[in-house]
């Protein structure tokens, strides 16, 4: 789903990406090469031209945790959290989105960088306690949390309950009335933006689950409704357009719809909220065709367009904050797979299996995701070759990397390494197939160490209990 693929080309097409319209349409680039928009940030080549990260060979890797194998380069996510954290500065929060992927690890370093933590499920909520955030920096998302998981938030005492729902403010104003506390809430509202992204991760056109719409007024009469609640303290509202999302314009009309209502919430009932949460959804660089944006620049364009919605308005501006997931833990990982069998099929293309696909990478077949793929375990001078690297279940859509070249030698035993894939991926891993998901192993300054293990046949089997 590069920015080459969508929204303009066809969503579920078989087509090659633009530029390689037929097998023989060789790369100019280097397939050695690996281009440093779409890897992380300690990624290079060995003198033996093996692929290395924070220091260490991918083969030692493998042979120490195996493959497949998700492999994050921790410098790299403390550095985005950090750029996130620096640009944004500190009038504004940062909440990381767990949903991305979420691990104790990666709780405690968020904590380390001065980030907050967006969570959406019981789940995620109890990973962030605990490995130690403190609960008032936690955000808790969902269109349909269940009674559990709302007294589990609240008790908890959690920064804020993102409200997605008529049913919800009052379910959560219960909640906290039952437990003698007022809960901080934002209204998640739809404002009826088209994101350009594809339409299975666009989130606030009218017509789909998450938020209240702004259109009809009903946005305006949840607002009034959980101001009359004495569980709520309403702090803002919020709004979330979409993921791996370029332009700024989506943001851009969305900040002027909040605003719009900000200022409607204020001539109705003379209260200013302080606070309003453009979401997250900031596009990363799947292939080198894509050119995200630097978080300093996102936060400068952020501020400014609030800033100046709310001069418009007359509102002293509140307090903004923003959710990105994939914009920090998307580049910082790659999967590692061995390649277990080659196959080529005259004219057309050759078939590369791995010993992972869709049960680690779900992405490419459920929103026609575009990846890039290098040989990791060596270099090559070969003729390059138009491969798709394929997975070993079965599913003829079981695809990682749709069309991509790799060098014409490529052979089983060889790793290749499909980067970009922090985000996402471990987190809508599956045991299709009874595969066992696998781990995600830190790097950093030399040092390996996993942070979620591989799942193990006993881990399956205990849950079947016969
Ligand atoms: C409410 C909310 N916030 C934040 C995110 C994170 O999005 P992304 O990973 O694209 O930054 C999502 C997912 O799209 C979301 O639904
Ligand atoms: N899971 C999606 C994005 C949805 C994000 C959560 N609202 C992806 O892989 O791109």
């Amino acid at each position: 789903m590069s920015r080459s693929a969508h929204p303009a080309g066809p969503r579920h097409a078989d087509v090659l990406p633009e530029g390689r319209s037929a097998a023989s349409a060789a790369p100019a680039e280097d397939l050695n090469a690996l281009d440093p928009k779409v890897w992380a940030h300690t990624v290079g080549r060995d003198a033996d031209g093996v692929v290395t990260v924070g220091g260490i060979a991918v083969t030692q890797l493998a042979e120490e945790y195996g493959t497949p194998a998700y492999i994050l380069d921790e410098a790299d996510f403390r550095d985005r959290a950090r750029a996130w954290r620096t640009a944004f500065g500190t009038d504004a929060d940062v909440f990381y989105a767990g949903k991305a992927f979420l691990s104790r690890a990666v709780v405690r370093w968020l904590h380390e960088e001065g980030l907050n933590l967006d969570v959406c499920s019981g789940g995620e909520l109890a990973t962030a306690l605990s490995a130690g955030m403190p609960a008032e920096r936690i955000a808790f998302h969902g269109n349909n949390k269940s009674p559990e998981e709302i007294e589990r938030a609240v008790r908890a005492g959690v920064g804020r309950i993102v409200l997605d729902s008529f049913q919800e403010i009052v379910r959560v104003a219960h909640t906290a009335q039952s437990l003698g506390k007022r809960q901080r809430v934002q209204i998640r509202i739809t404002v009826g933006v088209e994101a350009h992204t594809h339409e299975f991760i666009a989130t606030a056109h009218e017509d789909q689950k998450f938020g209240i719409p702004l259109a009809g007024g009903q946005a305006a009469e949840a607002v009034r409704r959980a101001l009359q609640l004495d569980g709520l303290e309403v702090i803002g509202i919020h709004s979330h357009i979409g993921s791996q999302i370029f332009d700024m314009s989506g943001f851009e009309v969305a900040a002027h719809r909040v605003v719009g209502l900000l200022k409607d919430i204020r001539d109705e009932h003379g209260v200013e909220l302080p606070e309003i949460d453009l979401g997250g959804g900031l596009g990363i660089a799947y292939t080198s065709d894509d050119d995200p944006r630097e978080p300093h620049e996102i936060a400068k364009a952020l501020t400014e367009i609030v800033t100046r919605e709310c001069e418009a308005a007359r509102l002293a501006t509140p307090r903004i904050s923003v959710e990105p997931g994939r914009a920090i833990v998307g580049p910082t990982a790659f999967t590692l797979y061995e390649v277990g069998t080659v196959k080529p099929l005259d004219g057309l293309r050759t078939y590369v299996s791995v010993d992972g696909g869709m049960s680690d990478n779900i992405r490419t077949a459920l929103y026609d995701a575009e990846y890039s793929v290098a040989l990791a375990s060596r270099t090559s001078d070969a003729e390059p070759m138009l491969v798709r690297v394929v997975g070993k279940h079965c599913e003829s859509g079981d695809i990682v990397v749709k069309d991509a070249f790799l060098p014409g030698d490529l052979a089983p035993g060889d790793l290749i390494a499909v980067p970009a894939t922090g985000a996402y991926c471990r987190s809508m891993a599956s045991n299709y197939n009874h595969a066992l998901r696998p781990p995600v192993v830190s790097v950093r300054d030399g040092a390996a160490r996993v942070v979620v293990r591989r799942e193990t046949e006993e881990d399956l089997l205990r849950l079947d209990v016969g």
